[in-house]
């Protein structure tokens, strides 16, 4: 037997007994959880018995209730218990299956003891021989496992740095307990097994890295510092599974403080959400909330307006070049995403504060209790050095005493008597019940009466004033759709407010669009953000005080506006923000901004800036094809891993397109790939490509609706596949007509990046510039 195969033996008796330990936990907490379900089943039992009691009497209800009240607490804090025990007991079940990836050697100066640290998706501490078996990957000692290859180390502790030297480290694939393979590695982390996982078929789920994770990757991961934290990657370079492992490592480095729903992931689609589901729950952890920006707009303006979508609105940017306004539209949505508008609302919001708002009337049953009139001049009657918020408050509680009084001489009405005897037999019991505990009955039966009419007066009242009385508090007198119009319902309006006095270009058109849209009560996507901050700064923030992280994926995607608007929502967070300005996809980010405009957010000390070059997704001739399409590409590092070079196609027409691309769908699914893109650059293409390709393959079509993938071929438009992958893409058309445009290069190289073993891309006529860019010997041509 020679040496490896000898180590090989001793490391599998070593996993044997790992195991062998792990088996013994699980049956002890196994027996444990049993015990704890019997205990909540007794607990639930009782619970009922005791709601049954007779709670007629008003004592023994105070009393049943406290016991209740007592025994919920104690059911709550057992289910809790319990959960936390199901949560180990899933983490030791994936630990018994493969109990680490990792070993590492290190040899501390001083020390005469070489220790041995293995690394696994949790910790295991062995009570017995008072040692880690197992460490978890997140501990501050596996650290040097991402950043060092062996050689001379240095890490920190609590008691300060320690030097040393790390004699080995070695990977391991272990299933079912049993080594699959193992390999000692030297600079990078595993280029080796590094290889294997990404060459392995994608299952239409990400996974997590952290048997692999790269020491740029593991800086990312483990920065505390930074308030600010912009990472911007390459195609494919681990930004969503970096964003995944750092939210790990948040929930572990502060697992006594920090719980997953402080943790906020702002995603493209709800279709993302799905693909990122599982990495968490597989490191043992539970997941973060997880939210599209598009969900946050909804629940804000869904009572007042239909949103558009970012989607809808990409489509029209891609789709309607050649109609009337779609310069005007274009350039309303680059300048609404900027700062500069921003500014403008600030400085349309201080003249507010002397001028210019617009109330709504108070009315009840079709009457004006308090016009708008009369609302205005009481607001800008209130001491203006307060910030109209503050105004709005005081404003609010100034109404609120008109309404009361007002209410008063209500209850004479005639309407009020109609309702009286309309009340049911209780509200008429109830009230006598009181007036006979005040002790207000003077057996004078026409005075009682009088008195019962009254308080079924004020009863009737209170109730039909309930509603108003909500929304005065909720601020509802401030017509904030008609203050937003105002700032277009004369285009010379603006004039008052540019930073530089520069109007925008076609802006009588954009003002003509804005308002048309608005009196339809739609809100166009690029409206919505700053519709929303003129609210907020005219009614005061709804801050979230509890979110300590957020993270922004695709972060291209986010226009400087919504930046600025995100930092102010969540003021006691850290961000993380992480994307690819080569992918931006929407009109706004044709400008030159790209992050730049984040660094005004934080003070340059607290931000972060992050660069990822080495993609891992692609083969290598898929990212040397992908990367001659944009600028700059030649930074983009791939990784060394061998394929087919893609294949570019023409054909005659549709027809024929349709047959080729069902071809080669038959010959991808007979080499095995499990999830094939059709990708298109519209939902409309997607529909025609899947009315057409059904005929002949079996396929679903992905639109804005979906909310999961299955494996096997799929109909997807460009936006939706963003920041997901596939084994093999196809590229439906990639001719002139459909990429062309300067915004169409960096959708068109998205979708190309979206492919893991092979890109296939067809077109008619004239292929696409950015094709022709690209040296023709990264390419097979397939005429
Ligand atoms: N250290 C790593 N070890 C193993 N796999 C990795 C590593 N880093 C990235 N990957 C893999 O590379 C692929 C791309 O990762 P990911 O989707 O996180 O990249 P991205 O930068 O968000 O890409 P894009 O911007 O194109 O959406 C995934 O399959 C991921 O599992």
């Amino acid at each position: 037997m020679d040496k490896w195969e000898h180590e090989w033996q001793e490391e599998q008796q070593r996993v044997d007994h790992v195991v062998e330990k792990i088996a013994e936990r699980l049956d002890s907490l196994q027996e444990h959880t049993r015990s704890m379900r019997a205990d909540i089943v007794e607990i639930r039992n009782q619970f009922w018995e005791d709601v049954t009691v007779n709670v007629e009497d008003a004592i023994e209800a105070a009393e049943t209730y406290a016991s209740i009240k007592q025994q919920a607490e104690v059911l709550s804090e057992r289910e809790r218990s319990h959960r936390h025990a199901q949560r180990q007991l899933k983490a030791l079940m994936r630990l018994k299956q493969s109990p680490y990836f990792g070993r590492i050697d290190l040899k501390v100066d001083g020390e005469e003891e070489v220790e041995r640290i293995y690394l696994g998706i949790a910790s295991f501490f062995d009570e017995e021989s008072e040692t880690f078996l197992v460490y978890d990957w997140r501990a501050p000692i596996s650290s040097l496992y991402y950043d060092y290859s062996p050689g001379k180390v240095e890490y920190r502790t609590s008691e300060g740095t320690l030097s040393g030297v790390m004699e080995l480290k070695r990977q391991y694939v272990i299933r079912n307990g049993h080594i699959h393979s193992m390999f000692d590695t030297g600079i990078t982390i595993g280029d080796e097994l590094l290889r294997e996982v990404l060459g392995r078929r994608s299952d239409m789920q990400m996974k997590s890295i952290v048997a692999t994770i790269q020491k740029e990757q593991n800086e990312i991961i483990r920065d505390e510092r930074s308030r600010l934290l912009i990472v911007q990657g390459a195609s494919g370079s681990g930004k969503t599974s970096v964003a995944l492992q750092r939210v790990a490592y948040l929930l572990y480095r502060y697992r006594e403080t920090l719980r997953p729903e402080q943790i906020v992931l702002f995603s493209p689609n709800p279709l993302f959400n799905s693909y990122v589901s599982t990495v968490l729950p597989e490191l043992g952890e539970e997941n973060m909330r997880q939210t599209t920006f598009q969900e946050y707009l909804e629940s804000q303006l869904n009572d007042t307006f239909h949103v558009e979508d970012p989607f809808s609105q990409l489509e029209y940017v891609l789709t309607h070049a050649a109609e009337s306004g779609y310069q005007a539209r274009v350039e309303g949505i680059r300048f609404k995403s900027s700062l500069e508008f921003m500014e403008i609302i600030h400085r349309y919001v201080a003249f507010l504060g002397q001028e210019g708002l617009i109330f709504k009337d108070i009315t009840f049953r079709g009457e004006v209790l308090i016009s708008a009139e009369r609302v205005k001049e009481k607001f800008y009657s209130l001491d203006d050095s307060l910030r109209i918020p503050n105004r709005m408050k005081l404003l609010a509680e100034w109404l609120l005493e008109e309404l009361k009084n007002m209410e008063l001489l209500e209850r004479s009405k005639a309407w009020v008597e109609d309702e009286i005897e309309l009340l049911d037999k209780a509200t008429y019991y109830k009230v006598y019940q009181k007036l006979r505990r005040q002790k207000q009955f003077t057996q004078n039966t026409f005075d009682d009466f009088e008195r019962e009419q009254e308080m079924l007066a004020m009863i009737v009242v209170r109730e039909a004033f309930k509603p108003l009385f909500a929304k005065i508090k909720r601020l509802h007198f401030i017509d904030i759709q008609a203050i937003y119009r105002q700032l277009f319902v004369n285009s010379w309006m603006i004039s008052r407010f540019l930073p530089e006095g520069k109007v925008p270009k076609h802006w009588e058109e954009i003002c003509r669009q804005t308002v048309e849209k608005l009196d339809r009560f739609e809100l166009a996507y690029e409206d919505a953000t700053p519709y929303l901050y003129l609210r907020a700064c005219l009614e005061g923030f709804q801050i979230n005080t509890s979110v300590r992280h957020v993270f922004i994926d695709e972060a291209q995607d986010y226009s400087p506006f919504q930046f600025a608007f995100i930092k102010r929502l969540f003021p006691f967070s850290k961000l993380t923000v992480l994307g690819d300005l080569n992918q931006s996809l929407f009109v706004h980010e044709t400008t030159d901004h790209g992050f730049s405009p984040l660094l005004s957010l934080f003070e340059s000390e607290e931000t972060k800036f992050f660069a990822l070059r080495r993609s891992y997704r692609s083969t290598r001739p898929i990212v040397d094809f992908t990367r001659g399409m944009i600028e700059n590409g030649e930074e983009i590092e791939p990784f060394q891993r061998e394929g087919k070079k893609p294949t570019v196609t023409p054909v005659a027409d549709m027809k024929e397109l349709v047959k080729k691309v069902a071809d080669r769908i038959r010959t991808l699914q007979s080499e095995g790939y499990q999830t094939i893109a059709v990708i298109c650059k519209t939902a409309k293409e997607s529909k025609e490509a899947y009315e057409a390709l059904k005929e002949e393959v079996s396929l679903s079509l992905i639109d804005k609706e979906t909310i999961s993938f299955e494996p096997g071929v799929i109909v997807i438009p460009s936006y939706l596949a963003k920041g997901v992958e596939f084994d093999a893409v196809i590229i439906y058309n990639g001719s002139e007509t459909q990429y062309s445009r300067e915004n169409e290069r960096k959708l068109f190289y998205t979708c190309c990046t979206r492919a893991m073993h092979e890109l296939h891309i067809y077109f008619i006529g004239k292929m696409s510039p950015f094709i022709s860019l690209v040296s023709s010997d990264t390419y097979v041509f397939e005429s």
